[in-house]
């Protein structure tokens, strides 16, 4: 990790984005005890901070810092070869592999890994998610894929996930062995799409110990998502991997 000259050397619109994706990647933190996603500090959120003209940035939280010890001020600030802008603490031990994702995905904003029960069962058998539920048609557009197996450490997990993701409509991406990461246009929308992994996962897990879930047919699963992303809710959103 190489320190860089740090956030004086930005604009001050970056700098004041920097402190408000700080507080929001902060309170999104939250969200992953709450729904039951993590276990002590095992998952990160981080959101890309787009900077005019240069490289982007991106926020994540420091690594190892229990849920409840974490504020604004606390969240890092990485470029995206992950070496350090800002901030007082070694950020995530998967920076790394979100940066990936920010270098060579640019329509994404947000990315989450965590543990989830359900989702990381299936990662440990490197088997996907079948899409045989009307809310993963809607929310994945079709089955969670696994993703390579890759140590920690270097660029290898998030190549993996970008390797998954890239061609695909899905937001989550279950790696082999390890667990889930997902993406959204923005962190809070990867947090819905951890959230909803786990779920549907969950929910497959269940109906598989009672018979074979039944297939839905592609174009129903089309017709599924297209609705979803595009109409659901105030119709205000586009998926980030349309
Ligand atoms: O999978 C791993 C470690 O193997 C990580 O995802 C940790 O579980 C979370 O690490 P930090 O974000 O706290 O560094």
């Amino acid at each position: 990790m190489t320190s860089t000259p740090g956030l004086a050397a930005y604009p001050s619109e970056v700098r004041e984005e920097v402190e408000r994706v700080r507080a929001l990647v902060c309170d999104l933190h939250a969200e992953l005890p709450r729904w039951g996603l993590v276990v002590w500090t095992a998952g990160n959120v981080s959101q890309r901070v787009r900077v005019p003209g240069g490289e982007d940035l991106l926020v994540i939280k420091p690594s190892g810092v229990t849920y409840d010890d974490l504020t604004p001020e606390s969240m890092v600030v990485c470029d995206l070869e992950g070496n350090l802008v800002d901030g007082s603490r070694a950020p995530s031990s998967d920076t790394a592999a979100h940066a990936y994702v920010y270098q060579h995905m640019p329509q994404v904003g947000g990315v989450v890994h965590t543990h989830s029960t359900y989702a990381t069962a299936w990662a440990a058998r490197g088997e996907e998610v079948p899409c045989v539920l009307t809310m993963m048609a809607d929310e994945f557009g079709g089955p969670i894929p696994i993703g390579p197996f890759a140590l920690i450490g270097d660029d290898s997990i998030g190549r993996g996930i970008v390797e998954t993701l890239r061609d695909s409509r899905s937001r989550a991406v279950l790696m082999r062995n390890h667990g889930p990461f997902t993406i959204g246009r923005d962190a809070k929308d990867a947090v819905k799409a951890a959230v909803m992994v786990e779920e549907v996962a969950r929910t497959v897990h269940i109906s598989r110990q009672l018979g074979e879930p039944l297939p839905i047919a592609q174009s129903d699963i089309d017709s599924l998502y297209a609705r979803y992303q595009n109409v659901y809710g105030q119709g205000d959103s586009a998926p980030v991997n349309p």
